[in-house]
């Protein structure tokens, strides 16, 4: 399979890495200041940029009609522009605010545990993101989807970055560290205990694997997607 890379930091290093070891070919590579290759030339583009350039990365390869898997966070108010223009396209696209398996597991334990708890009002839900101090967005995007779980399957009406929330509204405690790939809290809090799930990232490694997985899934694919398509989670 051949993949253009838009944007080739962190991570888009490591998918190169991982794509080659894979079998595929790297046949175009957009970075801040130049491009190399051919974007016409392949069978889908991994995104892994900025949030400021994502969508015009995203549009362009969706022009050129090339399947999109976005792993950049930080542009989500722009998802259903992105959306429509990809239908317009008649192409195919796949988000995912976090594509290691660990997470997509965490994400299912989230909304389960978040079902539970709906009958115990004695707790209150928090959470804690933990990353390097390079990270654009704050929230991460993975907190992003934890609250959205929650707030799909519990009375709470919205998540905020602010310390003093209401009791309507998840705290998300969002923390920067030196040198942290990602690590996510969930914790219920009740005067007599307190429950808490954790994801830590030890490295990078899963995020790659996972969206050179859900490229080689997309490949020839039309659609709006997620890993939960890929990794076949659909209830
Ligand atoms: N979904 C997931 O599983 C994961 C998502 N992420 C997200 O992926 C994104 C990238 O993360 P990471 O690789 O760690 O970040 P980096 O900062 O290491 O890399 C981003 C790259 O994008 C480049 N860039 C800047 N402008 C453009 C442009 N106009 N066109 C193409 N590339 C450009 C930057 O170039 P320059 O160096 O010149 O600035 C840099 O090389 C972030 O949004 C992060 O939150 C990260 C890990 C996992
Ligand atoms: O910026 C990062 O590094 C990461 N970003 C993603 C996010 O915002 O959730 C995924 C992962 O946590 C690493």
């Amino acid at each position: 399979m051949n993949i253009a890379l838009l944007g080739y930091g962190k991570m888009g290093k490591i998918i190169e890495r991982i794509a080659i070891e894979r079998g595929h070919s790297i046949v175009y590579i957009k970075q801040r200041e130049q491009s190399t290759g051919n974007l016409e030339q392949a069978d889908v583009a991994i995104d892994f940029s900025v949030p400021s350039i994502a969508v015009s990365n995203i549009k362009e390869a969706l022009t050129a009609q090339v399947p999109v898997v976005c792993g950049t966070t930080g542009w989500l108010e722009h998802y259903s522009e992105v959306a429509d223009f990809c239908k317009e396209k008649d192409s195919a696209f796949l988000y995912g605010s976090n594509f290691s398996l660990g997470v997509n597991i965490f994400f299912e334990l989230n909304d389960y545990l978040a079902k539970m708890m709906k009958n115990f009002e004695q707790y209150g839900v928090s959470m804690q993101e933990i990353h390097h101090t390079q990270k654009l967005d704050a929230p991460s995007g993975t907190a992003i989807t934890l609250a959205e779980g929650i707030l799909a399957n519990s009375s709470y009406e919205s998540w905020t970055l602010d310390p003093q929330a209401t009791d309507k509204q998840i705290h998300i405690d969002a923390v920067r560290e030196d040198q942290v790939p990602g690590t996510h809290t969930v914790r219920y809090d009740s005067s007599i205990d307190q429950i808490e799930i954790k994801h830590t990232a030890h490295n990078r490694e899963g995020f790659a694997l996972g969206a050179v997985v859900a490229a080689e899934w997309l490949k020839d694919k039309k659609g709006i997607f997620s890993m939960k398509d890929v990794l076949n989670l659909k209830k």
